[in-house]
């Protein structure tokens, strides 16, 4: 039986075939000319990941790259009902929410001696523990906490079988290969299997899949295990927060039909037609603002620190998302309660 199309193949297909999300060209030049005017800055390179996140480790090493796996393995469905109202984790003196409250929660746990990155740990930790272990401050717990307690009994278990308990064996199965790798981290782990359909094809994202692979290349600094010579054939990464940044920048539009559903945040099911065309078309929106930029970059010459892929250009999207908040208030996000982003 013939498996999904990958990622990239699916957007394409996705962009030509929507009918309520659109792209705008006008908007992605001016996404690519916002992009060329960081291209020699801080954000759009590898060290950004551990220099601008204090909450990512700051290790190369195998303990860096299991609290990666645990982290996005568990990286999905953070938005709460009412945006005033959500699950908060205070760390270290400072208060996170969202993807963020998850790391402090991990790192929490770790202060407190709780081996939460450990297979052999979390293989079988329990109901209570894993809700002692992502209490909030907050009277709203951490979204799904039940299906990421097993989610966590599930993946533990198929790791220590498979790979002796720890992420970087995978890695290393994957000869260097980013492709390989994410091909591998599906097939063994059930819950990144993120596929669905639409229009009658089998289609893929594979947003978790997709962000474990780049977070190991940046947790790995680029090098070593993580030096992966297709990794820039890895996507942006198809979550609920860089649609809503697109259509903040210009670059993408929706019809004024699923513009009024969302704004009354109705919910939208995973694999639902409008929702996969959120999906597809945002990936396929960045790739042709990845393609405008290195044509701006190089009709103007501009020097970059390393080749700027797609996973780049996401990270600083994403990082503006979180920096913009109070600007994108008007530009709603869609509700998709699901574990696969
Ligand atoms: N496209 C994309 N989606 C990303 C990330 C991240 C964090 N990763 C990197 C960022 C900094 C570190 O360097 C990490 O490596 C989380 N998400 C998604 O966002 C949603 C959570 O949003 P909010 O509710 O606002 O916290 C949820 O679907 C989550 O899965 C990313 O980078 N790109």
């Amino acid at each position: 039986m013939d498996g999904p199309l990958p990622p990239r193949e699916s957007a394409k297909f996705i962009a030509e075939n929507s009918r309520d999300v659109f792209i705008d060209g006008g908007g992605v030049r001016r996404v690519a000319k916002l992009l060329l005017a960081k291209a020699s800055g801080p954000e759009l390179r590898l060290g950004g990941w551990k220099a601008l996140h204090e909450l990512n480790p700051r290790a190369a090493d195998e303990a860096a790259v299991n609290w990666v796996f645990v982290t996005d393995t568990l990286n999905f469905s953070f938005w709460s009902e009412h945006e005033e109202h959500k699950c908060l984790v205070g760390y270290r003196g400072k208060t996170y929410s969202g993807y963020w409250a998850l790391c402090a929660a991990v790192n929490r746990a770790l202060d407190e001696g709780i081996p939460i990155t450990s297979a052999s740990y979390y293989a079988t930790v329990t109901l209570d523990q894993v809700q002692h272990i992502f209490r909030s401050d907050t009277d709203v717990p951490m979204p799904l906490i039940e299906e990421r307690h097993r989610i966590l009994n599930e993946t533990g278990k198929i790791l220590l079988e498979k790979f002796e308990g720890s992420f970087l064996n995978c890695v290393r199965k994957s000869e260097k290969s980013a492709q390989k790798l994410m091909h591998l981290v599906v097939e063994s782990f059930p819950s990144y299997r993120d596929v669905t359909q639409y229009e009658g094809k089998k289609i893929s994202f594979y947003k978790r899949a997709q962000i474990l692979v780049a977070d190991t290349w940046s947790v790995l600094e680029g090098e070593g295990d993580g030096c992966f010579k297709d990794i820039s054939s890895i996507t942006m990464f198809a979550d609920y927060r860089l649609p809503q940044v697109l259509v903040h920048l210009g670059a993408l539009k929706y019809s004024k039909e699923l513009l009024e559903k969302l704004l009354k945040g109705e919910m939208l099911s995973y694999g639902n037609r409008q929702e996969v065309e959120i999906r597809g078309c945002s990936l396929w929106c960045v790739e042709l603002i990845r393609d405008c930029l290195l044509e701006l970059i190089e009709n103007k010459g501009e020097k970059t620190s390393g080749e700027i892929n797609s996973i780049l250009l996401d990270y600083y999207l994403w990082d503006y998302a979180r920096d913009h908040r109070e600007d994108m208030k008007g530009i709603p996000f869609h509700h998709t309660r699901c574990i696969y982003y």
